[in-house]
C-alpha cells in the first residue's frame, strides 16, 4: 500500500515539471539569443564562435574591423568541437610586424593553407622553405631587372590606350552602364598577361568577350577561400564527392596548365625565332642557369611561376582600381584636387612641347611614363585608397612553435593566425581621429612628396621577407589607367546600389559597382 501512495505523492509534486522545464529551457534560449545578438564574440562550448562567424560571414572585414574597436585588437576564435580549429584574429600592428618580419621563420603559411593553395601548381605564393627561398631570390631578381620594369610600364600604357580607353568611349558612346569592377578585373588580366607572359589575351575590349583562362581563376580564388573557411576534413570530403564548388576545380586546373603551356610554347618559339622580349617569360626563360636548382622541371617551373604571378596581380590591381573610383565618386573634393594635379601637368607640359599634348586617335589624352612619375597626389590617392579598402584584406599564418606575441598573447602549434589587414587600415591608434576619411593628404609632406613613415604604417603590401613582389608593377599598371580614365572620362557611379564586399580573400564587390561614364570636355 506504501508503494502507489509514493507514486501518487512524487505525481503530485512534481506535476508541474514538464512546463517548468519548457519555461527554463525558453529562459536559457532568449538569455543565449539577447547575449549572442548583443555581443560581438564569444566561444560557445560544442559549437565555438561558429554561431558568430555565420552571423557576420556576409560582412566579415568589418566585423574584424568592429571587433577591434569593441573586444580588442586580437582574440580567439574556437572552431565546433568536431572540426577542431583555432583561429587567433589579430590587427595590432606589434604582433604582425612580429609575425611577418621580426620571427618570421616562426610563423610559415603552414600545410594547412598551403594544401588550399594546390589549384594554382607550385609557384611561389604556394612553397615554402627551400623551394620558396629559391623561387624568391630568382623572383626578386627578375622583378629588379631595368629592362624589366620599362617593359611594365610601357605594357600598362600600351593596353590602356589600345583596349582600356576605345571601351570607355564606347560606353560613353552608348550611353550604356558599366560595371568597373568587370572591366578593371578585365584590364588587370590582360596587362598582367602582358607583362608576365608577353601577349595580352584580349579579354578587354568593347565587345567583351569570355575568356576560359580568367575564369578558371575566378574559381581558383573561390575554392581558395572556401577551402580557408572550413576544416581541410570537410573540403577534402567535398573534393571526393565532386559536390559544391570543388566540382569545379579539375576543370579550372586543367583549363590553367593549358594556357600557360600555350604560353610557355609561344614564348619559346620567339626566343628561338630571335625575338626580342622583355616579359617576365622571356627574363626567366633566358636565365637558365640560375634556375638549375629549381627543383621542379623547365616547364613545370615556368607554367606555374606564370600563373602563380598572373594570379597574384590581377584581383588585386583590379580591386584597387575599383575601390579608388568608388571613393572618388564619394569625394568631390579628391576628385578635383586630381584633376588639378593633371591639368597642371597637361598644361606645363604642351608649353614646353609648343602646345602638343600627346592624343590619341579620338581625341583622348594620355600621359607619358616620366609624366605619371610627377602625379604624386595621384599616387597618394591610392595608397589612401587601398588603406581603406586594401585588396588583399586578411591572410593567414601557422605557428610553428609556442610563442608570445608582443600584446602578450601566447599561440601554438595548431593554431592559425588570421591577421587583417582591412581592420589595421581603419584604427584610430595608428591612422588619427579621422581614419574613415578619404583624404589623400595624409600621404604627403608639406612639399608634395609621399611620406615615408605613412608608407611604414601600411601593411597593405605586406612587410618582411614575403612581401608584396609586385608593388611597383601594381602601380605601374594601375597609374596609367587611372590618369587617363580621370583625365578624359567622368565616371558616375550610379547612386543606390548595394556596396558589400564579397566575402573572398581579395576585396571585391559583392555586386559590382555600376557606373555610367561620359566624356569630360576639355
Ligand atoms: C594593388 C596590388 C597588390 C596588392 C595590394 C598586393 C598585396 C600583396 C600582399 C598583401 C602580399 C602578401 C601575401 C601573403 O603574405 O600571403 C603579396 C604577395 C605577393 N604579391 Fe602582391 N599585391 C599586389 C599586386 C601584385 C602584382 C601586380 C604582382 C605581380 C606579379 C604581385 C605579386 C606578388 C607575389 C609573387 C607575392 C608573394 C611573395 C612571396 O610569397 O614571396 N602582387 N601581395
Amino acid at each position: 500500500m506504501i508503494f502507489p501512495s509514493i507514486l501518487a505523492s512524487l505525481e503530485y509534486h512534481f506535476r508541474g515539471w514538464p512546463e517548468l522545464s519548457l519555461a527554463f529551457l525558453c529562459y536559457l534560449c532568449i538569455r543565449w539569443y539577447l547575449n549572442f545578438k548583443n555581443q560581438v564574440l564569444a566561444n560557445f562550448p560544442i559549437v565555438g564562435a561558429l554561431p558568430y562567424i555565420l552571423k557576420n560571414f556576409h560582412r566579415l572585414h568589418d566585423w574584424y574591423t568592429e571587433l577591434a574597436s569593441k573586444v580588442g585588437y586580437s582574440y580567439l576564435f574556437k572552431g565546433p568541437i568536431f572540426g577542431g580549429q583555432m583561429i587567433f584574429l589579430t590587427c595590432d600592428p606589434r604582433n604582425v610586424e612580429y609575425i611577418l618580419k621580426k620571427n618570421f621563420s616562426n610563423f610559415p603559411k603552414g600545410q594547412k593553407f598551403l594544401e588550399t593553395l594546390q589549384v594554382l601548381g607550385q609557384g611561389i605564393i604556394s612553397v615554402e622553405t627551400e623551394t620558396w627561398h629559391h623561387q624568391r631570390k630568382l623572383a626578386s631578381k627578375m622583378f629588379a631587372a631595368k629592362e624589366f620594369r620599362s617593359f611594365a610600364a610601357f605594357a600598362s600604357q600600351k593596353l590602356v590606350e589600345d583596349a582600356l580607353l576605345p571601351t570607355l568611349d564606347h560606353v560613353h558612346a552608348q550611353a550604356s552602364v558599366i560595371d568597373l569592377q568587370n572591366l578593371f578585373l578585365r584590364y588587370a588580366f590582360d596587362s598582367s598577361c602582358a607583362i608576365i607572359l608577353g601577349r595580352s589575351p584580349g579579354f578587354l575590349s568593347p565587345s567583351f568577350p569570355s575568356n576560359e583562362f580568367s575564369e578558371a581563376m575566378d574559381v581558383a580564388r573561390e575554392i581558395i577561400f572556401n577551402r580557408n573557411m572550413m576544416p581541410s576534413r570537410w573540403w577534402k570530403l567535398l573534393r571526393w564527392l565532386g559536390i559544391g564548388a570543388e566540382r569545379k576545380v579539375p576543370g579550372a586546373i586543367k583549363a590553367m596548365d593549358r594556357y600557360t603551356s600555350h604560353y610557355v610554347s609561344l614564348m619559346r618559339e620567339d626566343l628561338q625565332r630571335g625575338v626580342e622580349a622583355n616579359c617576365l617569360l622571356a627574363i626567366y626563360m633566358n636565365s637558365q642557369e640560375e634556375r638549375k636548382d629549381a627543383l621542379l622541371d623547365e616547364d613545370e617551373f615556368l607554367k606555374d611561376t606564370s600563373l602563380a604571378l598572373v594570379y597574384a596581380g590581377r584581383d588585386t590591381v583590379a580591386s584597387g582600381l575599383t575601390y579608388f573610383f568608388y571613393l572618388i565618386s564619394k569625394t568631390p573634393r579628391v576628385e578635383n584636387k586630381l584633376l588639378e594635379e593633371l591639368r597642371l601637368l597637361r598644361a606645363i607640359k604642351n608649353t614646353k612641347r609648343n602646345g602638343c599634348g600627346r592624343k590619341h586617335v579620338d581625341g583622348v589624352e594620355m600621359f607619358d611614363l616620366e609624366e605619371l612619375r610627377e602625379l604624386t597626389y595621384l599616387e597618394a590617392a591610392l595608397y589612401e585608397s587601398m588603406r581603406l579598402y586594401p585588396p588583399s584584406p586578411l591572410n593567414l599564418k601557422s605557428v610553428l612553435q609556442e610563442d608570445v606575441l608582443p600584446d602578450g598573447s601566447v599561440v601554438r602549434p595548431g593554431m592559425q593566425i588570421i591577421y587583417s589587414t582591412y581592420a589595421m587600415g581603419r584604427l584610430k591608434s595608428i591612422w588619427g581621429e579621422d581614419c574613415l576619411e578619404f583624404k589623400p593628404e595624409r600621404w604627403l609632406d608639406d612639399n608634395g612628396h609621399l611620406k615615408a613613415e605613412a608608407k611604414l604604417k601600411f601593411f597593405g603590401f605586406s612587410i618582411g621577407p614575403r612581401n608584396c613582389i609586385g608593388k611597383e608593377m601594381a602601380f605601374a599598371q594601375m597609374k596609367p589607367a587611372a590618369a587617363a580614365m580621370l583625365f578624359n572620362f567622368q565616371v558616375q557611379v550610379l547612386e543606390g546600389q548595394s556596396i558589400s564586399p564579397k566575402p573572398s580573400t581579395v576585396l571585391q564587390l559583392k555586386h559590382g559597382l555600376k557606373a555610367r561614364i561620359t566624356r569630360r570636355i576639355s
